[in-house]
């Protein structure tokens, strides 16, 4: 019987992927990563470059990566491995070679580009002058033992020249495999080809190249990665370049999606009978992993779902949250690029990067918080204080009103337990708001009642629309705002709230920013266009400011407040002062202002380690 089809797999991810990340991953996660990788079936993985840490500081410890997986390397040796077990390293020239063999690479990878005006840019050379040093490169190593990859970049467009033309990538290919490369591997470096370029590009080359010295390198920056590789695999092409978590990105488009996801493109061909060799599942867990590692949210859509699958229990946010977005990782400061949502009758839950906001969605209620409500918001707020690839939390409403507070049309609680547990799901609510790490902005569209109120001021911030009206009813029902009360204090004053709670008056969005400032914003006017012009601007501020820090600003917040003036006030500071100097934060922070980079965009640094404390 004929083996299954399949196709290999060449993971980029530790040097692709992570070399566009501005603040330096540690080596012992690289090198994690690789071994994880290697776990999940992998057998072709490129692990690290040696250009110059001038150019690429991520990946400065190239010598210290090879050393640690210089196990892994060696089992490349071993007799039957074949040539499918690789981990080539990019070296740009000759001195990249000499460092790469001395720390023990047998596979290179080498660059060049298929436009004059991107090589010019990138590598400060003319092609025929990148064809030259490749040449020298290649006269060295293969005697050596090493093998050779090349890698073509533009092949179907330069964000200098404009579109490649076919017969340049077909010309450069001969060219490379003539030199002894073993194979070359075409990118769409921009990601801006489609199937049909695909088609077109391999139509003029595979009548004079073997397929088998082709693979393909994809980014999604279009979302046209996966389709891309099925046209290349329908023509024949069986290697394919992708990164775990799809992380990476384009330097040219920033924000835009990284590399062809190596769970995308691996689940894809097993839908398709396709054999890769890679467990999925595992595979999925280390996109998981990295992810958290370096604080992006996972960029790979299979990777995502797949993980909520294994994961049931989990993230509650993995339910309500379809899937996480790659953000880019230059230090531009427009990379908000894709986003995802989730909805339900209750509340609809969009993710755009960093950001999470949710809407509250029973409109024709004046979304009136339900005991279902109550439950599953809860549950919603805990699992996003627990992702840290979230970082700021939007509250707002669909319709006319903001939240009219306690359902009122519920069946009252009789029973003790049945008003303890009214209790305790309502405190559970405010409380996991309040308890947020990420800066929570209540987005108040319109009135709110009662605990409506009380979900508006147990945020950070609020930012109104002129119609948002605060009224705390509950007197006038015969009961008092009890659960309530402790944000309504906190944030207005005993004096103005008290006075509030006595008359039952509305207090509008105005008022409350003059007199006491626990209103952050008020729009222009009351279209949806000003408030979301209000929210834009105050979300593009906080992006600079660190998250690890705005968790600790909020604790410092929550002690002056419990403990004012007394010594456990001083103690929390104390605690504050003491994690903040060995923080990560504070190091890149304080490196960047020493670069002269002023303002850091916190949402494109990875970050180590579990706490970014
Ligand atoms: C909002 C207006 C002015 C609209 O006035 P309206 O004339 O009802 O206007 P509408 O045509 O816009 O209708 C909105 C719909 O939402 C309903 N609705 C509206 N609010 C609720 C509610 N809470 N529970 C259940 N349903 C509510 C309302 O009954 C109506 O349903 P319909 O008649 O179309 O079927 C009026 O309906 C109203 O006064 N609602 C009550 C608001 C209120 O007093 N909320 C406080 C609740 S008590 C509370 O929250 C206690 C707590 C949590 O603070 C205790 C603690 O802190 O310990």
């Amino acid at each position: 019987m004929a083996p299954p089809p399949s196709v290999r797999i060449i993971e980029v991810g530790p040097r692709d992927g992570l070399q566009n990340i501005s603040n330096v991953v540690p080596t012992r996660v690289k090198v994690e990563l690789i071994e994880r990788l290697s776990r999940a079936g992998l057998r072709s993985i490129e692990p690290t470059s040696f250009v110059s840490p001038k150019w690429v500081p991520q990946l400065a410890d190239a010598p210290e990566v090879m050393r640690a997986i210089s196990g892994l390397v060696k089992q490349q040796a071993a007799p039957g491995t074949g040539r499918d077990a690789a981990y080539p390293v990019l070296v740009p020239n000759v001195k990249g070679l000499e460092a790469a063999v001395k720390a023990g690479a047998r596979d290179i990878g080498l660059f060049i580009s298929a436009s004059e005006g991107f090589s010019r840019k990138n590598i400060n050379c003319s092609i025929a002058e990148s064809l030259e040093r490749m040449h020298k490169v290649v006269e060295k190593a293969l005697p050596l033992g090493i093998r050779v990859r090349a890698y073509i970049s533009c092949i179907f467009y330069c964000p200098y020249d404009g579109p490649t033309d076919p017969s340049r990538v077909l010309a450069l290919t001969q060219k490379l495999l003539d030199m002894g490369c073993y194979e070359v591997s075409l990118g769409d470096t921009l990601g801006v080809g489609s199937p049909a370029q695909v088609r077109r590009l391999l139509g003029v080359l595979l009548p004079h190249v073997p397929v088998a010295r082709l693979a393909a390198h994809f980014h999604d920056t279009y979302g046209q990665a996966v389709a891309n590789a099925v046209a290349a695999y329908e023509l024949g092409v069986r290697t394919f370049d992708s990164s775990v978590a799809g992380l990476g990105g384009c330097p040219y488009s920033p924000g835009a999606k990284g590399n062809l996801s190596s769970e995308d493109i691996v689940y894809t061909f097993h839908q398709m009978g396709i054999a890769t060799g890679v467990d999925l599942d595992e595979l999925v867990r280390t996109g998981h992993w990295i992810s958290q590692q370096i604080g992006i949210p996972n960029g790979s859509r299979a990777g995502a779902a797949i993980y909520t699958k294994l994961n049931p229990t989990a993230p509650a946010l993995a339910k309500n949250v379809l899937s996480s977005t790659k953000i880019a990782t230059a230090t531009s400061s427009s990379s908000s690029s894709s986003s995802s949502s989730s909805s339900s009758e209750e509340y609809v839950i969009e993710r755009t990067n960093a950001i999470v906001k949710i809407t509250l969605n029973r409109a024709r209620n004046g979304n009136a918080l339900t005991t279902s409500m109550l439950s599953n918001l809860t549950a919603l707020f805990k699992s996003l204080a627990a992702d840290r690839t979230v970082h700021r939390i939007v509250l707002t409403a669909r319709g006319s009103y903001f939240c009219t507070g306690m359902d009122l049309t519920a069946a009252p609680a009789t029973t003790p337990a049945a008003k303890r547990a009214n209790f305790a799901a309502l405190h559970a609510l405010f409380a996991a708001v309040d308890r947020c790490p990420q800066p929570t902005i209540a987005l108040v569209n319109g009135p709110a009642f009662g605990g409506g109120v009380g979900l508006a001021f147990a945020c950070d911030v609020r930012l109104c629309s002129p119609r948002a009206v605060f009224t705390l009813t509950e007197a006038r029902l015969g009961i008092c705002p009890a659960v309530v009360s402790r944000y309504i204090f906190r944030e207005w004053g005993v004096a103005v709230a008290r006075e509030a709670m006595l008359s039952a008056r509305r207090v509008t969005a105005a008022e409350l920013q003059t007199r006491t400032g626990a209103v952050h914003g008020v729009a222009d006017d009351e279209s949806q266009g000003a408030l979301a012009a209000l929210l834009a601007a105050y979300l593009d501020r906080l992006r600079f400011c660190a998250p690890g820090a705005s968790e600790q600003i909020k604790e410092l917040a929550r002690a002056a407040w419990r403990f004012a003036g007394d010594e456990r006030q001083d103690e929390v500071i104390g605690e504050a002062f003491a994690q903040m100097i060995d923080s990560e934060e504070a190091r890149v922070g304080m490196e960047n202002f020493r670069r002269g980079v002023k303002e850091t965009d916190w949402d494109n640094v990875a970050m180590a380690g579990k706490s970014k404390l």
